[in-house]
């Protein structure tokens, strides 16, 4: 964790970007503009989900996306929002989308990186004024920067992510991200139209009381995790989910506790995706202390064979994460 430049609260995002890329004498300022093309899109978004209702832009759009999942107009129109800053900026060659079944071409042929995005996070909770996120993930192109960035560009694994990060979309719309030197969180602030650091070198408590997970399919969970549930209850944690990954996520980043999406009979696989959900939540919770895995495997250590692979995610506090593995260890033992 670099501590040698701690920039006070209420640092605007512009200064922190530049202050930081300063600690990098080899920085070309490439990484520090994409990252900037990532806020300008997310005040926009932030902007069209505040006024989703006024303007006839709630509900679906009338498609399905490569998940098989209705399209909210908004998760449309943040995709799009998006893909337009990162393909003006220049800086990004290639971008995997949850709502693209292939990858997009930018035309930024000289663009040396690759961005892969859940633009909006938590659909099901779009049109009903519950929190929602943006979820995103930058690589280095490992292929010769001049032309489209390959398949294997965008198929590296989650510890070759030089930058990850989301938006949330709640009481307020905050950005939290990564460069691999800790975590820091921005609020929003719309009548200046800034970000401002609120939340700097967050750490996720080593321990927590709060279990997050659907157990509407607790019949079709893992006996592990069935067992890890009851003892929660035997502990008197507490349970929250609220069904939006960024949302139940940074509650428990900063309370502590642990969200859990384990593979079920519905989901074999798990239900979240891991090239553009779970990488870079993992980035950021072992950035702030804290562990992610797919109940065995560290989560970044996995690297993916297709673009929409789905991965179980158990993610938060260290020793929540150790005692989920523990369960689900003596379980397989005494099965
Ligand atoms: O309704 P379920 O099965 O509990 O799934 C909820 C999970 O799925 C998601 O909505 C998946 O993300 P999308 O909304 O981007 O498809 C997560 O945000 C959330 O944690």
């Amino acid at each position: 964790m670099d501590d040698q430049l701690a920039l006070p609260v209420g640092t605007t995002l512009d200064r922190f970007i530049m202050r930081k890329q300063e600690e990098f004498p080899y920085a070309t300022g490439e990484l520090s503009q994409l990252l900037r093309d990532i806020a300008l899109a997310a005040k926009i978004v932030n902007r069209e989900i505040n006024r989703a209702g006024l303007l006839g832009i709630t509900g679906n759009y009338g498609q399905q996306n490569v998940q098989g999942e209705e399209q909210q107009k908004l998760d449309v129109i943040a995709n799009i929002r998006f893909i337009r800053a990162l393909r003006n900026g220049g800086e990004v060659c290639t971008i995997i989308s949850e709502e693209d079944d292939h990858v997009i071409q930018t035309g930024n042929t000289e663009g040396k990186y690759i961005v892969a995005m859940d633009p909006l996070d938590g659909s099901s909770n779009i049109d009903v004024n519950v929190a929602i996120g943006t979820i995103f993930s930058v690589y280095r192109r490992t292929s010769d920067a001049s032309g489209d960035g390959t398949l294997e560009d965008c198929l590296q694994s989650g510890a070759r992510q030089v930058a990850a990060g989301y938006i949330i979309y709640g009481s307020s719309t905050m950005l939290v991200y990564t460069t691999g030197c800790g975590v820091n969180g921005f609020t929003y602030e719309p009548s200046l139209g800034e970000f401002f650091l609120s939340h700097p070198m967050i750490m996720t408590p080593s321990e927590g009381k709060i279990y997050s997970c659907n157990e509407g399919n607790l019949n079709s969970f893992p006996e592990g995790i069935k067992a890890y549930l009851d003892y929660c209850k035997e502990q008197n944690y507490t349970s929250r989910y609220i069904g939006s990954l960024v949302g139940d996520f940074h509650r428990n980043l900063l309370k502590g506790g642990v969200y859990i999406y384990p593979a079920t009979a519905k989901a074999p696989n798990g239900k979240l995706r891991l090239v553009y959900e779970c990488n870079a939540l993992a980035m950021i919770i072992e950035q702030a202390g804290g562990m992610a895995t797919d109940g065995t495997e560290r989560i970044l250590t996995k690297t993916p064979t297709e673009l929409h692979q789905r991965s179980p995610l158990v993610i938060g506090s260290p020793e929540m994460v150790e005692k989920v593995h523990t369960f689900l260890a003596e379980k397989v033992l005494t099965a």
